[in-house]
């Protein structure tokens, strides 16, 4: 087993290259499909677990394509489709079940594993689900499947979202690209992500108007070709090394990092007291001596992101005062508490809220990454904490960030990833430094 090990006290300093988004790539990757003809390039793919299972999800479809980590990711879709995505996927990573809106769109016919419950919550799929109904298609769920069927052409109509949900937008506006008609969204997420599917869409030969607002309006093609894409930066890994950076008090430049999709952590880091300076091709940060506490709630965009909620935990822990963390978007995404707690974090929950005690004299201790940005935040408290911190359950993190460690130790963190065996060499090592 590996973990990360990570000794306190060192300052960040340097500059850090931002990935593309694995929130905005695989939904690009599931839309891919609806290509009839031409090849599709992505680019600026990042070599993440989730785009491996994304490119097996394509595979047993009947799709080729070649990928081979140097961020250009080619796909050919125009062989006959096959129809089914198997739970094996499903279960390892939710956004498979991004291709049932595709699959219907062009072959009519889709029967995709039922998505489980995960670490932060049951996370339904019935707005996705509705969508589909909606525009004409049978949904039928049994033996742990969902499968949902077309004759003909799925119809253009008006759909209202319950909650702005990312996935629902983004599988219903893939499945309205093709629909005979108008599709019009409302009540639809905003997120920068589904603004970067809307435009590949359009690349691709589809008419999607409005994304980045709250109604999206899709005239349906007949057909879409491949296109070349290049996927937006990765929000949350800026903001991840952001908070790493704040919390050393260090001073870093994250390339690539777009202010304009930031705008919620910035402004909420700015009120804690870092300087946050808006440069030509990223931002730059500079942590105070002091943070100061602040409240957050997490919110669908242009709201502060849940997927920042735990880092910014983190960065809390170390300001002066109290904080109230409210998480509103999952049930159940506050499983980082315990393990912050393990590194003596003063830290209780109240319902769907958690309060955060600071400034806290982080220890270093063994703590498990509960979901991706959960591992990430113990990995950013562990930059500060007296000591080692030891980070397992990294299958988590691979999911969403590339080369994590070596990114932060390029910054000047005195920081590890090692096969458990060998875990003490690093720290005997380490010691005599
Ligand atoms: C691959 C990807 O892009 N993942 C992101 C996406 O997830 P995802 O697309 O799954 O998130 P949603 O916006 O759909 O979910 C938000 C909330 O709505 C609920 N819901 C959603 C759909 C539905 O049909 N019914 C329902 O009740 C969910 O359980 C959750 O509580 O947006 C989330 C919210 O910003 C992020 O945390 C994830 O990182
Ligand atoms: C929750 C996340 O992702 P997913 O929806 O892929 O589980 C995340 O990126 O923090």
């Amino acid at each position: 087993m590996e973990k990360i090990i990570v000794r306190g006290g060192n300052k960040l300093h340097g500059s850090v290259k931002v990935e593309g988004a694995k929130n905005a790539v695989l939904p690009v990757i599931a839309a891919s499909i609806l290509a009839e003809r031409g090849a599709s390039t992505i680019e600026d793919v990042p070599s993440l677990t989730d785009v491996y299972t994304m490119k097996e999800v394509l595979t047993n479809l009947n799709v080729a394509v070649d990928y081979n980590a140097d961020g250009r990711f080619v796909v050919h879709a125009d062989r006959p489709l096959k129809t089914e995505a198997p739970f094996e996927y499903v279960r390892k990573m939710r956004a498979s079940f991004l291709v049932m809106g595709p699959l219907l769109a062009r072959v009519g016919r889709a029967r995709i594993a039922l998505p489980g419950g995960c670490a932060i919550g049951s996370r339904p799929i019935e707005q996705h689900l509705k969508g589909f109904e909606a525009m004409g298609a049978t949904v039928e769920i049994g033996n742990g499947f969902i499968e949902a069927r077309i004759d003909g052409k799925l119809q253009g109509t008006k759909i209202y979202l319950d909650f702005p949900s990312v996935g629902a937008t983004e599988n219903i506006m893939m499945a309205a690209v093709l629909a005979e008609g108008t599709t019009i969204l409302e009540n639809v997420a905003e997120e920068p992500e589904i603004v970067d599917l809307a435009n590949y869409l359009n690349a691709m030969g589809g008419k999607v108007r409005g994304a980045g607002t709250g109604v999206i309006r899709i005239d349906g093609v007949e057909s879409l070709h491949g296109a070349v894409h290049s996927v937006i930066p990765d929000r949350i890994e800026a903001g991840t090394f952001m908070t790493a950076a704040a919390i050393t008090r260090g001073n870093v430049f994250v390339e690539g990092a777009i202010a304009e999709h930031m705008r919620p952590l910035v402004a909420k880091m700015r009120e804690m007291g870092v300087e946050i300076l808006e440069e030509e091709s990223g931002l730059r940060v500079i942590g105070p001596e002091k943070l100061k506490a602040i409240d957050i709630k997490t919110m669908p965009h242009p709201g502060f992101p849940t997927d920042m909620q735990a880092q910014m935990m983190a960065l809390l822990l170390k300001a002066e005062g109290t904080s109230v963390v409210t998480e509103t978007v999952f049930e159940n995404r506050f499983m980082h508490v315990e393990e912050f707690r393990r590194m003596n974090g003063n830290i209780k929950i109240e319902g769907r809220s958690a309060i955060v005690s600071g400034p806290t004299d982080l220890q270093g201790a063994e703590v498990g990454a509960t979901d991706l940005r959960a591992g990430a935040a113990l990995v950013v408290a562990g930059l500060v904490a007296d000591g080692y911190t030891r980070v397992t359950e990294l299958k988590h993190l691979d999911r969403g960030y590339v080369r994590l460690t070596e990114k932060l130790k390029a910054l000047g963190a005195d920081i590890e990833r090692v096969e458990e065996q060998l875990e003490n060499e690093f720290v005997e090592t380490a010691e005599l430094i």
